[in-house]
């Protein structure tokens, strides 16, 4: 039987990250093993994949931004318009890894599967889980199963959707989770299960296309809480915002304080995207503001932090609110 051909793109993270002791599981250095050392520290891979390492970044993901994205996103599809490339694996810091997953959701052209994996534990450490976790995630790249089903992570014997899971835990193992909307399926056997597929649309059946971009437009979150002002609002407006995403509290609900200002940065031409900082649920159109009224976007069910992406996304297409909730409704 041929074995699947599986690029191996490492980023960083804890995954490739190393601690003093086997007890550190906190205070560890993320991003200091390269990406052969990952690999030859799981000789399984070569069992299921012909594997291929490639180094794309070495940083801690809480320091991703836009531009790595772009270079991520475009070493992908090159990478998946090759013949002789199956499937990809991103290996990743956790903290950000639901960011990228949904941004590559969004942008990657191919059926191919691509699957983010990552690590709670340094490798060093006692149970270290980045070994499992990415053979698991090879395993799922090079599964006939895994195709056409958009950008999936995988971490703790669990398939998740990009859309949907977030990082819940700051140090647990089981960290990650699809809270509500549910998980895809599960690596068991060893073999990838699926039960569940989003509805929404991705990867190539998506208008997205970052092939000539250099940067995106500029989108900041600001959160709601009691005594909230809006200050921090007004800044990223001077700083150019082009949108904003407002992580409001309950509902995606705004202080009062706050709301004249929102409408304000709204009529001078921000997008303003109502997302909630619960965690669950769906942002209700005009709910707790106006939006008809106000020209504002409601986020559906998607946090801010990926709300940001969709927008920034959005805005390199068009600037219409009626259009940019379409996309909110459709990805
Ligand atoms: N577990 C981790 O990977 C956390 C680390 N700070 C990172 O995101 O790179």
């Amino acid at each position: 039987e041929k074995l699947p051909n599986i690029t191996i793109l490492a980023t960083g993270g804890t995954i490739a990250g190393s601690g003093a002791t086997s007890t550190t599981t906190v205070g560890y250095t993320a991003a200091t093993v390269g990406v052969q050392q990952l690999i030859n520290a799981v000789p399984e891979l070569s069992k299921i994949s012909n594997v291929t390492g490639e180094q794309v970044f070495q940083i801690a993901s809480e320091s991703m931004t836009n531009e790595h994205w772009l270079t991520l996103g475009k070493r992908v599809n090159t990478l998946l318009a090759q013949p002789n490339v199956d499937g990809i694996v991103i290996t990743h810091g956790t903290d950000t890894l639901e960011e990228t997953a949904y941004f590559l959701n969004l942008v990657v052209k191919s059926r191919k599967p691509v699957v983010l994996v990552g690590a709670m534990r340094p490798g060093t450490a006692l149970s270290a889980d980045g070994p499992i976790n990415l053979y698991n995630a090879v395993l799922i790249a090079g599964s006939p199963e895994a195709v056409g089903k958009g950008v999936l992570v995988a971490l703790g014997d669990q398939i998740h959707g990009a859309r949907d899971v977030t990082k819940t835990n700051t140090s647990t193992p089981d960290s990650f989770k699809t809270p509500e909307l549910g998980m895809l399926g599960y690596v068991q056997g060893p073999k990838a299960h699926f039960y569940h597929v989003s509805t929404r649309k991705h990867t190539v059946e998506t208008e997205f296309d970052i092939s000539n971009l250099s940067a995106l437009p500029q989108v900041d979150i600001v959160y709601g809480y009691a005594n909230m002002n809006p200050v921090a609002l007004n800044a990223f407006i001077a700083a150019g915002a082009k949108g904003i995403v407002h992580a409001g509290t309950g509902d995606g609900s705004v202080a009062a304080k706050v709301k004249p200002d929102l409408a304000a940065a709204r009529k001078n031409g921000t997008v303003i995207v109502r997302a909630s900082r619960v965690g669950n649920g769906i942002v209700a159109r005009n709910g707790e503001a106006n939006d008809d009224e106000l020209d504002f976007v409601v986020s559906d069910t998607l946090s801010a932090q990926k709300a940001r992406i969709l927008l920034m996304l959005g805005l390199t297409k068009t600037s219409n609110t009626k259009e940019l909730q379409r996309m909110f409704y459709m990805y």
